[in-house]
């Protein structure tokens, strides 16, 4: 027969041993820390992550899930980062954004964080070394590209060094978290976008109001009692509102592509992505020309996106990712191929491709 109370002991002897064996771990990432410094590398090794991660996944034999899994080793490398050296990441701000969350879905909460209000902001820090990596948002499923983002590539030098994908969801959430107290709703158009049906049907009179961000959207119904924000749980619990109604997106289907962006490329893990800048030469089958390489070789392309030259009219800059790491050699022949074709080329970089979408909760 078992009881509650010798279940509950049996639990905490095991979470002493499970604190034992992750400050043995973290002393094992100090001696690493104190090698890199030695070496002069970088604390933060995106691939030596990813084979920690895989190497856990084959072994995980549940009732854990995948998902679990990543959750909690999330956490104890981020810890592992911190003993080392603290990792300062600049995002696209306010708090509470979903790129926010994003950068914390990747590098787990022992990092350090600083929101920025531009993207050129998050670019521009990086490139000045006042933090490590920055994470800016690239496209969202709904709503298509993001051209700031996409404008910033062409002269950072900068490279992408990881990716991020994240669900976005809405939740519905006021001081009080009850819906007879709202008078007004502050969102971001997106998010408004994204939610109109629900809002019609439920609140029809209600007005809202467009901020710049979610974040700020939240931060707006902290302050004021008789109102709500559409916004992420996390948002909720990061200015302690109530949920009034979670999920109330029209579509479930949603998500956000985020890169990652820092001044090294991360080496080959296996499975990754290159991000390529290119323009051709206004002449007939220039773009055709151009991608043949590609498919001559078997080398798949997951995104292509055209964006207006601003120096010349009616002539286009694409951007390409591709599938694959430049230090495989049939990438490498294929975009030198490309490179001589092309009027303007630029490698954004070769990094791991994200293995799944992040959830929200
Ligand atoms: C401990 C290290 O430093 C960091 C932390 C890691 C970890 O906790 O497993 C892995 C890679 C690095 O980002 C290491 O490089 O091995």
């Amino acid at each position: 027969m078992t009881d509650k109370k010798s279940v509950r002991r049996q639990i905490d002897i095991t979470d002493e041993q499970l604190l034992t064996l992750i400050n043995q771990r973290l002393q094992l990432a100090q001696t690493i820390g104190e090698i890199k410094n030695r070496e002069d590398l970088a604390t933060l090794d995106p691939k030596r992550e990813q084979e920690v991660l895989d190497r856990l996944k084959r072994f995980n034999t549940g009732p854990l899930t995948e998902e679990g899994l990543r959750n909690i080793f999330r956490e104890i490398i981020s810890a592992a980062r911190q003993v080392q050296r603290p990792l300062s990441v600049a995002f696209l701000g306010p708090e509470a954004t979903f790129t926010h969350l994003a950068a914390i879905k990747k590098f787990g909460r022992s990092t350090f964080f600083k929101p920025l209000p531009t993207i050129s902001e998050v670019f521009m820090a990086v490139e000045k070394s006042n933090h490590h990596l920055g994470v800016i948002p690239i496209e969202n499923s709904t709503e298509g590209v993001v051209n700031e983002t996409l404008d910033q590539f062409v002269e950072t030098k900068l490279q992408i060094c990881g990716e991020i994908y994240l669900e976005i969801s809405h939740d519905l959430i006021s001081r009080s978290g009850q819906i007879n107290d709202i008078e007004i709703i502050y969102t971001h158009p997106h998010a408004h976008g994204q939610c109109r049906k629900w809002l019609q049907g439920h609140l029809p009179q209600i007005p809202v109001l467009e901020v710049s961000s979610t974040g700020l959207a939240a931060q707006k119904a902290a302050h004021n009692p008789n109102s709500a924000a559409i916004a992420s749980g996390f948002a909720a619990s990061l200015y302690e509102l109530r949920v009034v109604e979670s999920r109330i997106e029209d579509h479930r289907e949603n998500a956000t592509h985020f890169f990652i962006i820092g001044p090294y490329a991360p080496g080959a893990t296996g499975a990754d992505k290159t991000s390529i800048i290119f323009a051709v030469a206004d002449t007939p089958g220039a773009l055709y020309n151009m991608l043949r390489p590609l498919a001559e070789r078997g080398i798949n392309m997951t995104r292509i996106v055209s964006r207006p030259m601003k120096t010349v009219a009616w002539r286009y800059l694409f951007f390409v990712d591709l599938d694959g790491h430049l230090q495989e050699s049939a990438l490498q022949e294929c975009l030198h191929e490309m490179e001589e074709m092309s009027a303007f080329f630029k490698i954004l970089g070769s990094f791991p491709k994200a293995e799944a979408i992040e959830k929200v909760s």
